[in-house]
């Protein structure tokens, strides 16, 4: 489903007047879904508060707080902060609350209460302070359920960050298409349970927005998803290489590799130092060993026996050595590369001359950064809280001529052509060590397969999550790549 800024949303409102469906009659839409929600999901409450801010999302509540009075059997009290502009849609709405209303300092909020906040919504243009936090408080002291109107007052649509105070809702109504805020955190957790409603705007003014932004779903890349040819060998379903670093720290690439031949590839060759060798050799079966001592060796190994993917970095080290491994990757191979953990961090000591060169067409290559991983490479991305994740991502993607998968319990997945993924279907339990390993090598084995690779990203981090769910509590990185398995051999027989 596409994911509309608060921008977006505004023009979609614009939109569906020029078609014929008025501001008006969508405001009775949001007000009658808020009703419906709230009566379906607060059947314990003893009565109803409903905050309305100056704006439309006050509107909306004028509107729910008209219908719940008519249809609940409740006691229905309405809270204004400030008073809507004369002639607005907010300002009917108002006019045609029959009961009393107070003003918000004055509101004492109770336990047994159900407050619809109504305060403010895509309009938010600063930090939510004075009588209005101050109320907010107190609703959060007495305990009381909240329903936010479209987002909890204080969050910003845009980003999913706090502007100065957010209730913790146990549901929030949004309207036709979820904001980033809904689902990038801190966000995606206050709003509770998220309802998005009809209220009647067609699908068609989507068409002129261009929207670029999407949630995770099979939906997005199902079409792309490798489907062997009857006929094929090994190794046209795709060779996967993935480079081991030294005798201590081999799991992390054997993690890549299993998760790689779970996930389709028809070959999976570790690449092992020296010193490695023994090591790896004890554990590996069906997945096959090489050594190597020089970058010309990787070189070599990935042109001659025809290497569809790679993954380098994960317990790769962060030497001089591994250094000219990827340098040697960057600029003379044209396979598809994924770049994980050490290999980023490498990136980032060598970040200008990287970046430099990344311009222009350039063979594929995708990125993995966890938070700290992405404020190495990117430091002024990282810095301040004015750019959301999704726009982080994008701007690191654009940078890097790559697909960049920034992880997180809110992976987004950004292409430099703009197009933007969020995550939403991931769980705690991915919160183990090597998981992030096992995620490089279900990329790669897509990849190999010769998967597009901003579909292939997608895919891969929507399959690691829900084989993260299937699996759950007491999961560890070993897991996944079975479970992942299941959960692509279900796909794909869809
Ligand atoms: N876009 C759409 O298609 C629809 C929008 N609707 C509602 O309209 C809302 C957006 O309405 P508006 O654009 O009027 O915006 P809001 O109602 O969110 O807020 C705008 C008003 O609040 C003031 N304000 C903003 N931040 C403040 C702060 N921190 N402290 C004090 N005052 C502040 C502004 O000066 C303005 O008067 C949505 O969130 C939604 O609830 C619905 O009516 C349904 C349709
Ligand atoms: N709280 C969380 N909720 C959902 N997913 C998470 C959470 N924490 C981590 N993940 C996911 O788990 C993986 C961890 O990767 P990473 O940080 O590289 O770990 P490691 O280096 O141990 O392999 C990523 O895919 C990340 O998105
Ligand atoms: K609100």
């Amino acid at each position: 489903m596409e994911i509309l800024t608060p921008a977006e949303m505004a023009q979609a409102d614009r939109n569906a007047d020029r078609a014929g469906v008025a501001t008006w009659q969508l405001m009775q839409a949001a007000g009658e879904a808020v009703t419906s929600e709230a009566l379906k999901r607060f059947p314990g409450a003893a009565r109803i508060a409903v905050l309305c801010g100056p704006g439309n999302n006050g509107g909306d509540g004028y509107v729910a707080a008209a219908c719940l009075l008519a249809v609940s059997g409740l006691p229905v009290e309405v809270w204004r902060s400030g008073e809507p502009r004369a002639d607005s849609d907010a300002a009917k709405a108002a006019g045609q609350w029959v009961g009393a209303v107070g003003e918000l300092e004055e509101f004492s909020p109770q336990p047994d209460m159900l407050v619809i906040d109504a305060l403010y919504g895509a309009g938010l243009a600063r930090e939510l302070e004075g009588n209005d936090r101050r109320a907010l408080e107190r609703v959060r002291a007495a305990g009381s359920q909240v329903l936010a109107v479209d987002l909890p007052s204080g969050l910003s649509g845009l980003s999913g960050a706090v502007l100065g105070y957010a209730l913790q809702a146990d549901c929030t109504v949004t309207f036709f298409r979820p904001k980033p805020g809904h689902l990038l955190y801190p966000g995606r957790s206050l709003c509770g349970e998220l309802v998005v409603a009809d209220i009647g705007i067609p699908a068609g003014v989507l068409s002129d927005i261009g929207s670029r932004l999407w949630g995770n779903a099979p939906e997005l890349w199902l079409h792309a998803l490798p489907r062997p040819s009857a006929l094929a060998h090994k190794y046209q379903r795709g060779h996967v290489a993935v480079l081991s670093g030294k005798m201590s720290a081999t799991g992390a690439a054997r993690l890549s590799a299993e998760a790689a031949a779970r996930a389709g590839a028809g070959a999976v060759t570790v690449l092992s130092p020296p010193d490695a060798l023994a090591a790896l050799a004890t554990h590996l079966t069906a997945t096959m060993l090489h050594r190597f001592d020089t970058p010309d060796d990787v070189l070599t190994f990935v042109e001659q026996r025809k290497v569809q993917s790679l993954v380098c970095g994960p317990g790769f080290g962060t030497g001089e050595k591994q250094m000219a491994v990827i340098s040697a990757l960057l600029q003379q191979v044209e396979t598809p590369l994924v770049l994980d953990a050490d290999a980023i961090t490498l990136l980032a000591k060598e970040r200008e001359t990287f970046l430099k060169a990344r311009t222009g067409e350039k063979p594929t290559l995708v990125l993995t950064p966890h938070e700290g991983e992405f404020a190495r490479l990117f430091p002024d991305l990282a810095e301040g809280e004015t750019l959301s994740k999704v726009e982080r991502a994008r701007t690191a993607a654009k940078r890097a001529m790559a697909v960049v998968i920034y992880k997180g319990a809110d992976t987004v997945i950004a292409a430099p052509d703009g197009r933007a993924v969020i995550n939403t279907n991931g769980t705690v339990w991915l919160a183990t060590a090597g998981s992030g390993d096992v995620l490089a090598g279900l990329v790669a084995a897509l990849l190999a397969q010769g998967m597009p690779p901003f579909e292939a990203a997608c895919a891969a981090v929507w399959v690691h999550a829900e084989a993260g769910r299937r699996e759950g509590f007491g999961m560890t990185a070993e897991d996944l790549p079975q479970a992942a398995r299941k959960v692509l051999a279900k796909l794909i027989n869809r």
